[in-house]
């Protein structure tokens, strides 16, 4: 069966693919998610986008570990931990997805741990006001909110707080790591919807609550139910406006997604994480796609799950369809 030509109001080459492999995972203290997008290739799953979703792929074929970015030394700052190196990083790797975006293709980027959602998101929203004049959504999805500052984080992982910066909630002056990111590569937070949270810190709900971010919890999955979740997430950011998706593997139960750095019981199943990239999908309207925290070194047995769980969401989230 031939794919259907692929539909996307805000791609001007909606058949290719910017493919962006991450392996870092500066952003918090378990090494293993850096080895997460060779495991998801090996699995299958450029074949598949090449093969089955026929997208024409551009793709350097590395998987960018960034050891020339990283400083001797880094010792904390703002209480958070590898500051320049994440930093670094995300300021190389914000300008990679900005390239892919600015020419009007989809972007994958396959982390990695969620810290580089500061250099992804960063990348598609400057390229999409450049060439689109609009502001872009963001659907977060994740057991965790990832919106602390550098001074309410508990932990100073850098990766519990891509979202504080990228909505300049936390800024920096010029000089300073993260001092990089500027006006047009910011999302504001009324753009901004979370599905699946579950683990939430306190200040970070104090930051949710003041600012009015749209968020459905797992309270909310349960009551609803998924298909009612997706129309409200989705009616809240409306039909004009590009959508940047960007996926934690934690959203899902450990039950389907155990190797990973933070999990968090109570989660979605895989079924509803891949109907959630499914309903992105059908809005016609997502322009990139990050797919973090898979790390194949913890749980050895249920690293291949993970593999799966993360290799599902993806094609999901680029069209593929049950019948
Ligand atoms: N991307 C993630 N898995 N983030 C987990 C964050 C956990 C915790 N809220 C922290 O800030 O450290
Ligand atoms: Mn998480
Ligand atoms: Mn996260």
């Amino acid at each position: 069966m031939d794919a259907p030509t692929i539909q996307n109001k805000f791609l001007s080459k909606p058949n290719e693919l910017g493919l962006v492999a991450v392996g870092f995972s500066g952003g918090q203290c378990k090494p293993g998610t850096e080895a997460a997008p060779m495991a998801l290739i090996e699995s299958g799953l450029v074949d598949q986008l090449k093969d089955d979703l026929k997208y024409s792929l551009y793709y350097d074929g590395k998987v960018h570990a960034y050891g020339e970015l990283m400083p001797d030394d880094d010792p904390d700052y703002r209480n958070m931990k590898k500051p320049r190196a994440v930093s670094a990083v995300t300021k190389q790797l914000s300008s990679q997805v900005y390239e892919h975006a600015r020419d009007g293709r989809f972007v994958l980027t396959l982390g990695g741990d969620h810290s580089i959602a500061i250099g992804t998101i960063s990348g598609t929203a400057k390229a999409i006001r450049e060439r689109l004049g609009r502001e872009m959504a963001v659907i977060w999805v994740d057991a965790h909110a990832d919106i602390n500052t550098p001074e309410t984080s508990d932990s100073g992982n850098i990766h519990g707080m891509p979202v504080s910066f990228l909505t300049g909630l936390a800024k920096e002056s010029e000089d300073k790591p993260f001092g990089w990111l500027k006006e047009e590569q910011r999302i504001s937070v009324s753009k901004l919807v979370y599905i699946g949270l579950r683990d939430v810190d306190r200040g970070e709900k104090k930051i949710l609550r003041d600012n009015g971010v749209k968020a459905f919890s797992m309270h909310d999955v349960d009551r609803h139910g998924i298909g009612k979740v997706m129309d409200m997430a989705l009616g809240w950011i409306g039909r004009d406006t590009p959508i940047h998706l960007s996926f934690d593997v934690d959203a899902l139960d450990p039950m389907w997604a155990p190797s990973t750095g933070t999990p968090v019981r109570g989660g979605l199943t895989l079924r509803e994480g891949d109907f959630i990239a499914e309903c992105v999908h059908e809005t016609g309207s997502l322009v990139a796609l990050d797919l973090v925290e898979v790390n194949p070194s913890l749980e050895e047995h249920g690293a291949q799950e993970t593999v799966r769980a993360g290799c599902s969401i993806v094609r999901c989230a680029l069209g593929d369809t049950l019948l």
